[in-house]
């Protein structure tokens, strides 16, 4: 069905009877709603909702596009919606909010004709607000009065008085977010657009080829995918939905980022003299690293310590290196020298994939950007600190440790392994990481750490700092 013909049907119910609000704008509607109502995360729960109501195909792909893009939009969709509300969007009931987002997504976004997004949006108020929908039409009539581009030059802040607020509202993220990002981006406006930009496309599906059990080019055959631009072990997925795929179910493959995969791949390129045999993964949940790690390992007749303090976590991280030379420890990774399984030096490399605020994968998550905020990043940093000190014990002198996250946020990037190196009081040489990528990876800035980006490489904003113990 298109577009057009989806709001077609809606103009032509009947007068007087209950309308049938189209099942995919509905389906949209709920897990919006549940976003929104019950903290839900969309990538969980829509697609749980499709299935709940038989909504497949091209109307799945439709609900797909409206929930993901209303939810990366929600900044600039709300000033939008209080202009032509003429009130603060906090003041609109929440399913007329929600309902309303949707259709001015559908109005700014979409290619929906204008009569189309507003007939089937109050048909939609009409069942979840039922008092609302001559407020809601009249709101949606005023919005198809301008364009986005029209409404963004009303709205946003002047760029040559305040380039962040201006960046903020056209690409419809948090402005503390667009400030990091710059930061990061060594304050180039230009590029932090371009990954504002990137940060509100769906990436693509990208499966990690397991070293020993396939090689990428046969899974990219037999999937239908093509080799990764840098990565060996990665497959570009053109879509489908890859637990359908042998590879994955017989454990040949997993689904993991190139970026990801690459962080990891780097770790055991670095040079250490005398033995290699001991590897640690501290925070291994839910194993997407752990799994291309064991599968190296048993290659080179290493064995991998996975350590992941969430018990399903780590009952993943149990399936993910399943078959390979791997013990995965239910603990918490700072009990490195109270735990005999994780003694001090007794490592030859160790990964620190630590948690933190994610803003390097705004892509997947897309409500992630409104529900972070600044007060994340003391708990956080602290973390990351705490565990990269751990790491360093963990580590024999002449091993290394890779400290990754996937935030370019430099609080949790440069700041964190500053902090965390002093507090050890462990002697530490940085490891130019850029070397243990593959050769000709561009964009890889000066070292010696990493920072990988969405717009120019594909990835997750991926960071790697590799750190040498030498006493
Ligand atoms: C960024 S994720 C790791 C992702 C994982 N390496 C992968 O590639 O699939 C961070 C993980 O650290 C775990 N974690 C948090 N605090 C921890 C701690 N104190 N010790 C061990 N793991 C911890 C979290 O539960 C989470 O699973």
């Amino acid at each position: 069905m298109t577009a057009h013909a989806r709001g077609g049907q809606q103009s032509r119910r009947p007068a007087g009877r209950r309308p049938a609000v189209d099942p995919a704008r509905f389906a949209a509607y709920e897990a919006v709603a549940a976003v929104h109502r019950d903290d839900a995360y969309a990538n969980l729960v829509l697609p749980s909702i499709l299935r709940e109501r038989d909504v497949r195909g091209r109307d799945a792909a439709f609900a797909t596009e409206l929930t993901y893009g209303a939810l990366r939009s929600l900044g600039t969709l709300d000033a939008v919606l209080a202009v032509a509300a003429g009130r603060e969007v906090e003041r609109i009931d929440p399913p007329a909010r929600d309902a309303l987002r949707l259709g001015a997504y559908q109005i700014l976004y979409m290619r929906v004709p204008a009569h189309a997004a507003v007939s089937s949006t109050v048909d939609l108020v009409r069942v979840v607000a039922p008092g609302a929908t001559g407020f809601a039409n009249a709101v949606l009539r005023e919005i198809t009065t301008r364009d986005l581009d029209t409404w963004v030059g009303e709205l946003a802040p002047d760029y040559e008085t305040d380039p962040v607020g201006n960046l903020a509202l056209a690409y419809s993220h948090p402005q503390w977010i667009v400030r990091a990002f710059q930061e990061a981006l060594g304050g180039d406006l230009d590029e932090t657009a371009r990954l504002l930009i990137e940060d509100n496309q769906a990436p693509g599906v990208h499966l990690c080829a397991r070293p020993g059990r396939v090689d990428a080019v046969e899974l990219a055959d037999e999937v239908g995918g093509a080799p990764g631009a840098f990565s060996p072990y990665t497959v570009y997925l053109p879509g489908g939905a890859p637990g359908d795929l042998a590879a994955i179910r017989d454990g040949r493959a997993h689904v993991q980022d190139e970026g990801s995969q690459l962080v990891a791949a780097a770790l055991v390129e670095a040079p250490v003299e005398g033995s290699d045999a001991r590897w640690l993964d501290l925070c291994a949940g839910p194993g997407g690293k752990a799994g291309l790690l064991a599968a190296i390992a048993a290659q080179r007749g290493a064995h991998l310590t996975a350590v992941e303090v969430t018990a399903h976590r780590a009952d993943l991280v149990s399936q993910a290196v399943r078959g390979f030379p791997a013990t995965v420890l239910h603990t918490d990774g700072r009990t490195v020298g109270r735990d005999a399984d994780l003694p001090e030096q007794g490592f030859d490399r160790v990964l620190v994939d630590a948690p933190c605020t994610g803003l390097g994968a705004l892509r997947r998550r897309p409500e992630a950007r409104w529900r972070r905020q600044p007060s994340d990043l003391p708990p956080l940093t602290r973390l990351q600190r705490e565990l990269l000190t751990a790491a360093l014990r963990a580590v024999r002198p002449g091993g290394v440790v890779g400290y990754v996250t996937c935030s370019p946020h430099t609080v949790e990037t440069h700041v964190s392994v500053t902090e965390g190196t002093r507090r050890a009081d462990i002697a530490v040489d940085f490891v130019d990481a850029r070397p243990l990528l593959p050769a000709g990876m561009p964009g890889l800035g000066t070292g010696p750490t990493v920072q990988l980006w969405p717009h120019r490489h594909g990835t997750d904003a991926m960071f790697l700092a590799v750190l040498r113990r030498t006493s």
